[in-house]
């Protein structure tokens, strides 16, 4: 079973067309990438799926059946979780807070948090009773990754989880994801600018280019210089 297919999805943002007949798919134990520069469709693209934007046309179907009418919330509780860009920590709120947040779309029995999120970034762990706000950036994005693993999710999509993070952190991310991917068969859906940590992790790679897809392959195509091109500003 195929976890996420956007079918020729189009997305509006008033009269401006983001998405322009965007198909994507993501699949179990796989990291899919969406590659493109800023503001090509990405986190337009991340929208559709979580429903935070309605689509024009199209369909956005998830294990099987379609979602497009679903409000986030139930696709959250359905197993669609999110990395958003720029974290979204709440700063004033724990670490420990922060990941409970993640249990508003949960059953009262599965509300704790996995011991996984703390054996893949125990910082974590170490800084339970701190505020979000007195985290490092790339603490941040481990927090914001944990917080989205506490949902319990089938489908996992981050939105540049690489901006702003100092490169060891990008390491542990990486290795996180790999993890999870091999162990648990999550789907993962990567959207990034970062090429070179697309080409470490992916599986399967789309590149977008001004709301459309203009490439689709596996990750070694990143090196062919002809689809480089497209990532060139
Ligand atoms: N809320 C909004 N209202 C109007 N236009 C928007 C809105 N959000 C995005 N856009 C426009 O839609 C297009 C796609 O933006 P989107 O954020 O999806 O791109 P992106 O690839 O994620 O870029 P970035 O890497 O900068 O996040 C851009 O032209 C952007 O200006």
């Amino acid at each position: 079973m195929t976890t996420l297919e956007v079918d020729d999805i189009h997305l509006h943002y008033g009269a401006a067309e983001a998405l322009r007949g965007v198909t994507v798919k993501a699949e179990p134990s796989q990291i899919t990438c969406v590659l493109g520069r800023n503001g090509v469709g990405k986190t337009s693209l991340l929208r559709a799926v979580t429903g935070q934007h309605p689509v024009s046309s199209g369909a956005v179907t998830f294990e099987d059946a379609s979602i497009n009418g679903n409000a986030p919330y139930v696709r959250a509780s359905k197993g669609i979780a999110i990395v958003p860009q720029g974290r979204e920590i709440f700063p004033l709120l724990t670490v420990r807070e922060n990941l409970e947040t993640g249990f508003a779309c949960l059953k009262r029995k599965d509300r704790t948090i996995p011991s996984e999120v703390f054996e893949l970034f125990p910082v974590l762990n170490d800084m339970l009773s701190r505020r979000g706000g007195d985290l490092s950036g790339g603490q941040q994005q481990q927090l914001a990754i944990g917080r989205a693993l506490v949902t319990r999710p089938k489908l996992l999509l981050l939105d540049e989880p690489t901006e702003g993070i100092q490169p060891s952190i990008i390491k542990d991310i990486g290795r996180a994801l790999t993890f999870l991917r091999d162990t648990s068969g999550l789907t993962i859906l990567l959207v990034e600018q970062y090429l070179d940590f697309c080409r470490e992790l992916a599986d399967s790679v789309y590149i977008m280019d001004r709301g459309e897809i203009v490439h689709q392959g596996p990750a070694e195509d990143l090196d062919q210089p002809e689809v480089r091109r497209h990532l060139m500003v």
